[in-house]
């Protein structure tokens, strides 16, 4: 029964987004590997395990996540990081998606260790890779295949959305100085992703130099420069807390319902 379930989540997923996309698809045949980073110790959510295995609208987080990735049409494979008592339980959330796995690997002390490890173990066949926060389980696959594209074109992209509030900058944390021009900020979001090539570039030097950083596009601008923004949405939140988790079920009934309300064949 519950792998009937299964497998109706994953066509139904893969016919609503994949279809859509593959008529919309511009441009050449590219194919992107993901890289999917569940290998974080999850402190801040204070759940007894990996947050990747806490489920959220019925579905765990980290096999939401890799349906998203899949539902692009460049992506053709997945590279799942993890912490190595994670390993079965991951596989077995996985499914029916475990077929697009290339590697499971376990991760490092900090998200830099874990992109490197991930990236090494995807295929020479991919021409772009992307690194995606298996805790941004609500990513829409339209913005994944936009930046798989961009990072193409442009060597790196990341997705991020534009800061909507007032910025204020204080440097004692308790009285604002200035209000800063938030037309030039934007919030990073995952996924993120270079060329294959430059991605394995900047990861050995960063290795070399022990340069680590919160996201990968700070790799990218440190050593090769400005990295393509590729505008996303606020519905692709990180499960950081507690409370993410109660927004986390509200997007995914919305999700649910958006699916349940699309005409047959459109
Ligand atoms: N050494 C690490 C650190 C983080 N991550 C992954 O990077 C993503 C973003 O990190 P974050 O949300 O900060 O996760 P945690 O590091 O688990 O959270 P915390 O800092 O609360 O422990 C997560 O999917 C996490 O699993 C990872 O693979 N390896
Ligand atoms: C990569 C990221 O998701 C961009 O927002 C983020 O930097 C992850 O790390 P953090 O520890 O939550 O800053």
């Amino acid at each position: 029964m519950a792998a009937a379930r299964f497998w109706w989540i994953t066509i139904e997923y893969r016919f609503a987004h994949n279809m859509e996309l593959r008529e919309k698809n511009e441009g050449p045949p590219l194919r992107a590997a993901a890289v999917l980073l569940a290998a974080g110790a999850s402190r801040r959510m204070r759940s007894d395990g990996s947050k990747a295995l806490l489920t959220v609208g019925g579905r765990t987080v980290i096999e939401r996540s890799a349906a998203a990735l899949l539902a692009a049409p460049s992506v053709e494979e997945l590279v799942v990081v993890t912490r190595p008592e994670d390993r079965d339980a991951v596989e077995a959330a996985l499914g029916l998606h475990a077929r697009f796995l290339t590697a499971i690997v376990d991760g490092g002390e900090e998200r830099t260790d874990s992109v490197r490890f991930g990236v090494r173990a995807v295929s020479p066949r991919a021409d772009v890779i992307l690194v995606h926060d298996a805790a941004r389980c609500f990513v829409d696959p339209v913005h994944v295949e936009a930046v798989a594209r961009a990072s193409y074109e442009h060597g790196a992209a990341l997705l991020a959305t534009r800061v909507r509030d007032t910025l204020k900058l204080s440097h004692n944390g308790f009285q604002s100085e200035e209000t800063v021009d938030r037309d030039r900020f934007w919030a990073a979001q995952t996924p993120q992703g270079m060329r294959a090539a430059r991605f394995l570039d900047v990861l050995m030097r960063s290795e070399h130099d022990r340069f680590r950083a919160t996201d990968d596009a700070a790799l990218h601008e440190h050593y090769h420069g400005p990295t393509k923004l590729v505008e996303g949405s606020a519905w692709n939140i990180k499960l950081t807390t507690p409370d993410d988790l109660e927004l986390g079920e509200a997007l995914a009934a919305r999700v649910s319902s958006s699916l349940a309300s699309k005409p047959q064949g459109s």
